[in-house]
């Protein structure tokens, strides 16, 4: 495998009869970011699920650490971790055993204490073993996003992460992503926000 590299490669996407967008490239280096731009429905989910390897493009391709994804399935869900709109929370169960389960379904289990920890930098600390129907939209959103903290994964494709967030969660969340360009991840996200990253080497605009 070759160095941590994402690559778009000429990206054509068409929904229904409209194309969204046409020949779209770039190239993002471990620390680099994607910000990705774009009013309603004008293709931002398209694009991050076709980077996410959820959607094929109508054309073009996507290449991680040097091959295209369809050849490394199994690498290439130990690498990336996606936010999508569904927040991947069972309601019945607590905001920690939803992240015991969301770390045990990775194959990656991990301690109670750094599920309690990831939890308290979310400020959730108090609510840990309520259930999550029990939570507000934003506190629902801080629970799903503390995974980040625990999976560890070199690429983070986030679709709107700061969506219903309260100012101090928006700025967790941003420092999340900051620290993670520092320490050599890969982050492509959206946001209706127009957000400075301070952490990131490169951030490139697209604006759908
Ligand atoms: N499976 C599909 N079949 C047909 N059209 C689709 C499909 N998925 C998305 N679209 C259309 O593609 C366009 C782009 O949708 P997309 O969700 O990518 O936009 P977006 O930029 O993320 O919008 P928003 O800011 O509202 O979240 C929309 O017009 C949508 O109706």
């Amino acid at each position: 495998m070759g160095p941590i590299v994402l690559e778009a490669i000429n990206l054509d996407c068409v929904r229904g009869k409209r194309r969204l967008f046409h020949s779209l490239s770039f190239e993002l280096e471990a620390g680099a970011s994607l910000f990705v731009r774009g009013q309603n429905g004008s293709g931002k989910t398209s694009l991050l699920r076709i980077l996410a390897g959820l959607t094929p493009p109508s054309a073009g391709t996507v290449r991680w650490k040097g091959n295209s994804l369809q050849k490394q399935t199994d690498e290439w869900r130990r690498d990336l971790c996606y936010y999508g709109h569904l927040l991947g929370l069972k309601d019945d169960l607590t905001a920690a055993e939803n992240l015991v389960y969301a770390t045990a379904l990775a194959n990656k289990p991990i301690s109670h204490a750094a599920v309690l920890e990831a939890l308290h930098q979310s400020g959730l600390q108090g609510r840990e073993h309520l259930p999550v129907r029990t939570l507000s939209q934003g506190q629902k959103r801080r629970a799903s996003l503390a995974r980040l903290l625990l999976h560890r994964r070199p690429l983070w494709i986030l679709d709107e992460p700061l969506t219903a967030l309260d100012d101090e969660a928006t700025q967790w969340v941003l420092r999340m992503i900051s620290d993670h360009l520092r320490d050599g991840g890969i982050v492509v996200w959206t946001s209706h926000l127009d957000m400075p990253l301070s952490g990131a080497t490169r951030t490139l605009r697209i604006n759908l």
